[in-house]
């Protein structure tokens, strides 16, 4: 069987990671850190594109890393409109809409198409974007809301939701099609989904303040308390709360989940509070979308930076284990993910997808 050399290259606010993979094997990785004083001078995301170029180039430069021969490069992308799942050839209109954040939600992943076009160009090979956070396959039942004309839409960690999903079904002799999960990735921010024969039919608005706390999010309040919150505050400092300054930050001022976890072991009642709080407000989630599927679920999948703690992982079993086995993969598989997603439609497994541009969801034709 043919293997595949693939780049990946996945953007944060701060540092950009990079993989290159022979097949499964991921022959090199780097968080190749960016100058916080040199990105700030940029006032768009656009105009930090050359910057960080050089600084991977110098980076692959200095360790002797050729990429000579490579089939495909992908890119965390971010920014596009309201898609079905898979992986998208990074055509002009994907570079448009990622660059500028065309669903307007900036997000330093949304340079990840810009980087990877470019290097695939370079070395005349494909370039693609796996499953971005603009994935959103909700079903119809779950875009109702009771305002008319105010549908949900969603924002989740799709790359590596959907990755812990298709892996875990392998382990369990099956495809994703075949399976139903409730799937959570728990890091910075927090996803949880529900997944059913292949589709994430559901799952939580993580950018526009729906689902659990997170250590930076302010998670799901009644309207009625955060119209009063707004009283004498702006819209702007309100928003930030969804996803920048709410949750942990907003009330102790730690952004770092295992700095609060070590202030809640040291006897800080405050701190042990928020940690239980927002480990219930998941468990509550998950328990949703365990009803979104009738309770026809194969298991409960963990992922992300905080399921490496221990008492996590217990207390959600706690809660949830009687719905379906709770399965936890600590860290999170996004460069594996992308490099998967790549191979997937090189090897003709899955046909590659083109981005049209327009938000999945229009509406219902019967609502005028
Ligand atoms: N043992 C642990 N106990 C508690 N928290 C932990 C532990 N290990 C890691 N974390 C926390 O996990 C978080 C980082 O998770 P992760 O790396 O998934 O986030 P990220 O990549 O920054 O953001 P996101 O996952 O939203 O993309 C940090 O808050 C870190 O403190
Ligand atoms: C929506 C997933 C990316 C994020 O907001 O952290």
């Amino acid at each position: 069987m043919k293997t595949y050399k693939v780049f990946t290259v996945n953007p944060g606010s701060t540092s950009t990671k990079i993989a290159v993979f022979d097949g499964e094997k991921k022959v090199y990785s780097a968080n190749v850190s960016h100058d916080s004083k040199v990105l700030e001078e940029y006032k768009t995301l656009e105009d930090q594109l050359a910057y960080r170029k050089a600084t991977i180039e110098s980076l692959l430069k200095e360790n002797h890393i050729d990429l000579e021969g490579l089939d495909a490069c992908v890119g965390r992308g971010g920014g596009l409109l309201a898609m079905d799942g898979g992986t998208y050839e990074i055509d002009d209109l994907v570079l448009e809409h990622s660059i500028h954040a065309k669903n307007g939600v900036v997000h330093p992943a949304c340079l990840g198409p810009s980087i990877a076009r470019e290097f695939a160009e370079q070395y005349g090979a494909k370039a693609y974007v796996v499953n971005p956070p603009d994935v959103d396959e909700l079903q119809d039942l779950a875009r109702m809301t009771g305002i008319k004309g105010v549908y949900r839409n969603v924002h989740l960690h799709a790359l590596n939701l959907k990755e812990t999903a298709i892996r875990h079904a392998r382990n369990m002799g099956k495809k994703y099609e075949e399976c139903n999960f409730v799937v959570c990735h728990i890091g910075g921010g927090i996803s949880v989904s529900a997944h059913q024969k292949g589709k994430m039919i559901d799952g939580f608005d993580i950018v526009g303040g729906e689902g659990p706390m997170a250590p930076t999010r302010c998670g799901s309040v009644a309207v009625s308390d955060v119209l009063k919150y707004c009283e004498d505050k702006e819209i702007k400092t309100v928003k930030q709360l969804c996803t920048k300054n709410g949750g942990f930050v907003n009330h102790m001022g730690i952004s770092d989940a295992l700095e609060l976890t070590k202030c809640a072991a040291d006897g800080d009642k405050y701190a042990g509070l928020l940690w239980d709080t927002m480990i219930y407000q998941i468990a509550k989630c998950i328990g949703s979308m365990a009803v979104v599927l009738e309770g026809s679920v194969d298991g409960i999948l963990l992922g992300g930076g905080m399921v490496y703690n221990e008492d996590l992982v217990a207390k959600l079993k706690g809660y949830c284990e009687w719905i379906a086995p709770i399965s936890a993969y600590p860290g999170e598989f996004e460069m594996e993910a992308m490099a998967s997603g790549a191979e997937r439609v090189l090897d003709g497994e899955e046909e590659v997808k083109k981005y049209t541009g327009e938000c999945r969801f229009q509406g219902f034709d019967f609502i005028k």
